[in-house]
């Protein structure tokens, strides 16, 4: 089962309880981060757990237990027989704030540790995982999980679905995935809905086809009543579910538990209460337990809490109890009941593929790298999570023909950094000094003094960075003496040759920039990152189209001519995710943006791969804070001052001598910035 722990969980030999500082080595940074964080939050926060759950931890501490010396039996045994009590830890302000008493810090540093033991990192998101079980018992029944649970309980399921709303976790990896774009998603997700419960019911049951439905981006709590909720889309959506469809919710319980009462439909739902640690229990829960009390019996599933525990970023921890209601005098098993002939019928619209917003490509990689990179020791010293070669991102660089500009809006990125850094790559200069008197430092860590003389540069001018993008660019292969020496006419100029290729034949499959050099590599302060680009021009349309193209490219005289769209492929060896890489995208962005201008040919596409691709754990609470918010709107971006260049233009290289306010980037509208700390 994909992030369960398979078979019985181990015991580790010669363990004892953990204690603060026994977790400082790398391998447990962020298992003691988290612990810390918890335990601090417990102690020092002016918070308390209230008083029956207090008591009950006291109980189990009586009981002298070191947990990591238990049997497996043991611990699930002592787990079962904990009151109810402990799993729902809702935490009470009180002053004054209780003594940081050290058996106390002690007892909860080992709750939780024992506690992250069981649950893993890799959890899915409850919802997620619930439907993850119930379609891994089909296939290999394990006795605790819980599709066995419900078989005990007499309950049979034909089919599961689950509504979340999209978070940046690999929790919401939906197994159904439905995109939707902003205009019209209430009426695509009703219709999807829909649709795919009617195809479900086409199939005639057997499998269970769970899905999880997905909220389109919105206000649904703030606007709880409102029209165009979330919450009534979802509800206008389970009017199309029959009885025999198990109900999943995570963060809608009221609505939910409203709607399956007012539809009268469904004799039975699921509903994972959550505890948003440390900030107090989710309202609404406290509404459905009290309408359930009258009218449904509940059933909890408690021994398995650990399984749908989740880390939740940015909100500390989420404890989950998923309770069956069942509606009183009925079972899951009865027969379905029709939907009234009065419940609205949406006309289903045909789902067009609308494309997610390209930044989530983003976010995916980091989430990825966060719950399945390796920990490895790097060059700075500092630590990463790393994968390799991951699937390369994408970004469009027109909309409808408008130029637009992939600048990470999940954080404000300092867009005049990026394009003085890129005009200084392109002027041919290598010393990071001309950079930082423009109030750009990005580059100073590497150009210091120490560090030039931690590589042996002892003799180089501060700020020197050798033969670095700027040399190689414009004077490959030249002789580098420093960073003050003047290289005109010196090596090969491999953007001017670039710029007249695509002028001359867009054809070319040899449209390469390289900074990879490895002759000079000993010279560089830091050998590039972003090392090689290919450059292609397509001609989109009809083949009608093309083919006039390729007259025109072979000198044939046509009346209207097709415009080349211009792409990028960049490949970087070494990608600081954090802080490098929302640089790069648009800096290679911003370059093809120029070679566009300066070829006649509309910005087409920008593809990033990737080599190795980590995330510095001095970064891992950023990017996860990063990972909690909603993308925004790509910025349209307007180059001023340089006209498009045509056959009547000559030989003009027309690259050089870009000043960044020639960059009119409009309507980026991010989210607030986010300090990281860059290794060196
Ligand atoms: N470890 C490391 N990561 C990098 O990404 C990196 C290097 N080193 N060395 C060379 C270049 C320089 N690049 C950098 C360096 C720093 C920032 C940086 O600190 N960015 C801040 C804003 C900086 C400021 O406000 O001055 C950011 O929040 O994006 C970005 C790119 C990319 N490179
Ligand atoms: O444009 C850049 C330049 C640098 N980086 C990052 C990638 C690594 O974290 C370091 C370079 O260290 P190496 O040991 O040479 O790989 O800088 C980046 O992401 N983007």
């Amino acid at each position: 089962m994909p992030g369960m722990p398979e078979g019985p969980i181990k015991a580790i030999p010669g363990a004892r309880p953990i204690r603060p500082g026994d977790l400082d080595g790398l391998w447990a940074q962020e298992k003691r981060n988290e612990i810390v964080k918890r335990v601090k939050y417990l102690v020092n926060d002016d918070l308390e757990e209230p008083p029956h759950i207090l008591a009950a931890r006291r109980a189990l501490y009586a009981r002298g237990k070191n947990w990591r010396d238990a049997s497996d039996d043991e611990i699930l045994r002592m787990l079962d027989s904990l009151p109810r009590a402990l799993f729902e830890s809702k935490i009470w302000k009180r002053h004054p704030p209780p003594p940081a008493n050290s058996d106390y810090y002690d007892l909860v540093t080992r709750i939780h540790s024992s506690e992250l033991d069981f649950y893993g990192y890799d959890s899915n998101s409850p919802g997620g995982r619930l439907l993850y079980m119930l379609r891994d018992a089909r296939l290999d029944p394990c006795p605790s999980s819980f599709y066995q649970h419900l078989k005990r309980a007499g309950i049979s399921v034909d089919r599961a679905v689950h509504f979340t709303r999209r978070t940046v976790t690999r929790a919401d990896t939906p197994l159904l995935s439905l995109p939707y774009k902003l205009e019209d998603k209430r009426r695509l997700f009703v219709g999807d809905m829909a649709r795919f419960l009617a195809q479900m019911q086409g199939r005639g049951g057997g499998e269970i086809p769970n899905a999880t439905f997905v909220v389109p981006p919105g206000k649904g709590r703030e606007n709880r009543n409102g029209n165009g909720s979330d919450d009534a889309w979802i509800e206008e959506g389970f009017l199309k579910i029959d009885s025999r469809t198990l109900l999943f919710d995570t963060t809608m319980n009221s609505s939910l538990l409203q709607a399956v009462r007012e539809a009268g439909l469904r004799p039975a739902v699921i509903i994972k209460q959550f505890t948003f640690w440390p900030d107090g229990a989710d309202e609404d829960t406290a509404a459905l337990e009290k309408a359930a009390v009258a009218e449904y019996n509940t059933t909890h599933w408690l021994t398995q809490n650990y399984d749908v525990y989740e880390r939740h970023p940015g909100s500390g921890f989420v404890s989950c109890n998923p309770t069956i209601y069942i509606r009183k005098g009925r079972s899951l098993n009865d027969a379905p009941v029709e939907a009234p002939t009065t419940a609205p019928t949406p006309t289903i619209p045909p789902t067009l593929p609308v494309p997610r917003h390209e930044e989530y490509q983003y976010l995916e990689l980091v989430r990825e790298i966060l719950d399945h990179g390796e920990l490895r020791r790097d060059r700075t010293g500092t630590g990463t999570y790393s994968l390799f070669a991951p699937t390369p991102l994408k970004f469009s660089l027109n909309r409808s023909g408008t130029p637009i500009l992939p600048l990470l809006t999940t954080k404000r990125v300092y867009t005049r950094a990026i394009i003085a850094e890129l005009l200084w790559f392109i002027s041919g200069d290598t010393s990071s000094q001309t950079l930082s008197s423009q109030n750009v430092k990005i580059w100073d860590g590497n150009g210091s003094r120490a560090f030039l003389d931690s590589l042996g540069f002892t003799d180089r001018q501060e700020g020197d960075l050798g033969p670095v993008y700027g040399f190689q660019w414009r004077h490959f292969g030249a002789q580098y003496v420093d960073c003050k020496t003047d290289y005109t006419g010196q090596g090969v100029d491999q953007l001017a040759r670039i710029i007249r290729t695509l002028r001359t034949n867009p054809y070319d499959r040899r449209l390469v920039l390289s900074a990879w050099n490895p002759a000079d590599m000993s010279k560089m302060v830091l050998p590039p990152c972003h090392m090689f680009a290919q450059f292609y021009v397509s001609f989109p349309g009809s083949r009608r189209g093309t083919q006039q193209q390729q007259k025109q490219s072979q000198g044939g005289e046509e009346e209207t001519k097709v415009k080349g769209h211009l792409h990028c492929q960049l490949y970087q060896r070494s990608c600081d995710m954090g802080l490098g890489v929302p640089f790069n995208i648009a800096s290679y962005a911003l370059l093809t943006h120029m070679l566009a201008r300066v070829t006649g040919l509309v910005p087409g596409s920008l593809t990033h791969v990737m080599g190795d691709a980590h995330v510095y754990l001095n970064h891992v609470e950023a990017l996860e804070t990063q990972l909690t918010r909603e993308p925004r709107e790509f910025p349209e971006l307007e180059i001023v001052g340089h006209e498009e260049w045509d056959e009547t233009k000559g030989d003009e290289l027309g690259i050089d001598g870009w000043k960044v306010e020639d960059f009119v980037i409009r309507g980026y509208e991010p989210h607030k910035a986010i300090q990281m700390e860059m290794s060196v």
